[in-house]
């Protein structure tokens, strides 16, 4: 068990390096199930427990993976099975991803229901009715779902009801080994569709429009591995941004793309934070009272709900009441409740949030509830009185890279501790942890090639 202490009060200054994007990686790295000759080279890989975990996914189904200096390497020349284990599926959602490319390459897939955040129901009813359209058969048993076509899968027109990431993913991987033309219509136009398309492209496959609400895929018969730069984290560079914001600093956040961070940057703008793109990042200069501002969450390019909470922390310290209205999960406000516990002003009314600004937050004992919760309460603990503890890391470690290290890179006073603790603790942690995060010899097995980095264990 461990947690990060943070003692607020510093402003944050200097530079910091971000990440490749969590939620490019994985679909890139399921995608690479789908090449059938050579091996695929996934360069700038963060060292993620999401990334060991996806990977875990790929050996069970017989692909030889290997992870070192944040390049992941794929061999799926022979895949032994089409199922894809509850052991690791039920830690992440985005471990659902592999449906499409086995479904595409084998005509078989049998996949444990997904895991992850416990922000919302967040069905994959739009998956399988993509996957359906393409002439697979789907059968739903034992907490697994199987899908089974007859030859190869056949291009369709595909309308997704809601705009899903994952959806769009997983139908754009099943699409590009299918025989004849898919499209998707009301695609998800987030930028890690755009690289995902991008490496399907240099596999050998025909995707055109990604990044619009209208993909059209033309299937090919074989793919092949590639090397492939995976773009950086538009969630983690925004984190940074909010960090020198609320502690009224000047970072430069470096690799962060200005493009992609669009409504982020407005809202900080608005909010009387001043923003400047550069070559290659973004300078952040904090330097008057903030303005309070009203937010809504919305697929891309709408403001991302993978923001929210980061955002909910940075109203907190602006001049005035906000309200955060969340339109894409309907259970993402469980950092309220913790955010309550430093002295925070917020009530909840349906899907909004209204929050009292010039909060004198205090320090405190938190819990992050999901992965973004605990960034957020990390960037409140930054500005709060005295020490908050953020304990359920684990969820940290999803999504965020050497979080306290890059934080006190910048001035910040934060650290992260092992704690000692009673058995009954120790039972209570490991139940709420992923098995990718629990102790060392589970690691130690040698059931996976990937090298573990020493600081991410
Ligand atoms: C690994 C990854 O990339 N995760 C991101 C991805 O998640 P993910 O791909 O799971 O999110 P989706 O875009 O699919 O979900 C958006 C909304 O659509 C609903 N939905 C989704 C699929 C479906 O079949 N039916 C359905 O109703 C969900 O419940 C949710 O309300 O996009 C989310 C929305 O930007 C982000 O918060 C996640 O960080
Ligand atoms: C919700 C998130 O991720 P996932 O879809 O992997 O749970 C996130 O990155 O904030």
């Amino acid at each position: 068990m461990s947690k990060f202490i943070v003692r607020g009060g510093k402003r944050l200054t200097g530079s910091v390096k971000v990440s490749g994007a969590k939620n490019s990686v994985l679909p890139i790295i399921a995608a690479s199930l789908l090449a059938e000759e050579g091996e695929s080279v996934i360069v700038d890989a963060p060292p993620l427990d999401d990334v060991i975990t996806i990977s875990k996914v790929l050996e069970s189904l017989g692909a030889g993976v290997t992870y070192q200096n944040d390049i992941i390497q794929v061999d799926a020349r022979n895949l032994s099975t089409s199922e894809a284990p509850y052991e690791w599926v039920r830690k992440m959602r985005a471990s659902f991803l592999v449906m499409g490319p086995l479904l595409s390459r084998l005509g078989r897939a049998r996949i444990s229901l997904p895991g992850g955040c416990a922000i919302g129901t967040r069905p994959i009813d739009q998956h399988l009715k993509g996957f359906e359209a393409l002439g697979a058969e789907i059968s739903l048993g034992q907490g697994y779902i199987e899908a089974k076509s007859t030859g190869r899968l056949r291009g369709a027109k595909i309308y997704l009801d809601v705009a899903s990431v994952g959806a769009t993913e997983n139908i754009m991987m099943a699409a590009a080994l299918a025989e004849g033309v898919t499209t998707i219509e009301n695609a998800a136009k987030e930028p890690e569709i755009v690289d995902l398309a991008n490496y399907l492209n240099s596999m050998g496959a025909v995707v055109r429009g990604a990044g619009t609400g209208m993909i059209r895929i033309e299937g090919v018969e074989r793919l092949h591995g590639v090397r492939h730069h995976v773009i950086p984290d538009r969630v983690e560079a925004g984190t940074y941004m909010v960090a020198a914001a609320i502690t009224g600093g000047d970072v430069y956040v470096e690799g962060a793309i200005a493009d992609h961070l669009g409504p982020v940057i407005a809202k900080m703008e608005e909010m009387g934070v001043t923003i400047i793109p550069g070559d290659n990042g973004v300078r952040v200069i904090s330097d008057k009272p903030l303005k309070a501002v009203d937010v809504k969450t919305l697929p891309y390019p709408g403001f991302p709900t993978d923001m929210q909470s980061q955002m909910m922390a940075l109203l907190l310290r602006s001049e005035g009441t906000s309200v955060i209205t969340e339109t894409v999960f309907e259970n993402r406000f469980m950092h309220v409740d913790e955010f309550q516990l430093m002295n925070a002003e917020i009530k909840i009314e349906g899907r909004s949030a209204i929050i009292t600004g010039d909060a004198r937050l205090v320090g405190a004992k938190v819990c992050a509830t999901d992965l973004r919760a605990g960034a957020a309460l990390i960037l409140a603990g930054l500005v709060a009185e005295g020490t908050t503890e953020v304990s359920g890391t684990h969820h940290i470690d999803r999504g965020y890279v050497h979080l306290a290290e890059k934080l006190s890179g910048l001035g910040a006073d934060i650290w992260r501790v092992s704690l000692e603790e009673s058995p009954a603790e120790a039972a209570a942690e490991e139940k709420l942890k992923p098995e990718t995060s629990k102790g060392a010899t589970e690691e130690a097995k040698p059931l996976f090639k990937v090298q573990v980095q020493p600081s991410w264990v």
